[in-house]
């Protein structure tokens, strides 16, 4: 039998995504400062905040399980784009991506009693040319809010992608194909 592991996540799409791997999992609540320090590098932000994540989660249940933290972010022009703030942030998100290849990278963590299975996968999305009313009607459907880079691959932003050079999984927020490999370490670990 599988060992339950708790995901420090709120949300859905790492939720389904790991059930895909058939891993029997809680969710575990935590609060983490996301703020990108001064002079860190977009790799090491990532890395930080899954392992950050997974710690935290850890702590949070005290200890009673491995859980795993990820985290996804969107980079162009060695600027990191977050969730948009709101739609003028958002509008500034899309005129930098159109057009454009942008990297998206997705970093995860699994922490079990003092130690820490890592992976960071990166990929590459060419963007289609946006106009102003695209860009605005994809704001009023609802879907940028919660997404990393103001897009989803999943849902309507999915027709702004013309190409994508790496992992679909790790774009939408949990790589499945290495997560399943750590998953596997830690039950060697175990
Ligand atoms: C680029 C992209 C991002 N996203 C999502 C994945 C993540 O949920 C979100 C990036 O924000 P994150 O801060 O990585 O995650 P989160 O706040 O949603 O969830 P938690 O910290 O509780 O685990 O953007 C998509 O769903 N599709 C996409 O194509």
């Amino acid at each position: 039998m599988k060992t339950t592991i708790g995901l420090a996540s709120a949300s859905p799409r790492r939720h389904e995504l790991l059930s895909l791997l058939q891993q029997p999992f809680e969710r575990v609540s935590i609060d983490v400062d996301e703020r990108l320090l001064p002079t860190e590098a977009a790799v090491d932000y990532v890395q930080r905040l899954a392992r950050t994540k997974a710690e935290a989660g850890f702590a949070a249940i005290g200890g009673r399980m491995p859980v795993l933290g990820a985290d996804t972010i969107v980079v162009i022009d060695n600027k990191v784009l977050g969730k948009p703030v709101d739609e003028a942030d958002f509008k500034a998100m899309m005129q930098l991506l159109s057009d454009k290849v942008h990297q998206v990278h997705t970093a995860v963590a699994i922490a079990w009693q003092g130690r820490l299975l890592e992976q960071l996968v990166s990929s590459r999305v060419h963007f289609a040319p946006l106009s102003e009313q695209m860009i605005a009607d994809y704001w009023h459907s609802g879907e940028p809010a919660d997404k990393a880079g103001g897009y989803g691959i999943q849902g309507i932003g999915g027709r702004f992608v013309r190409y994508l050079e790496g992992s679909y999984s790790a774009v939408v927020g949990l790589p499945l194909y290495e997560t399943d490999q750590l998953l596997q370490q830690l039950e060697a670990a175990k």
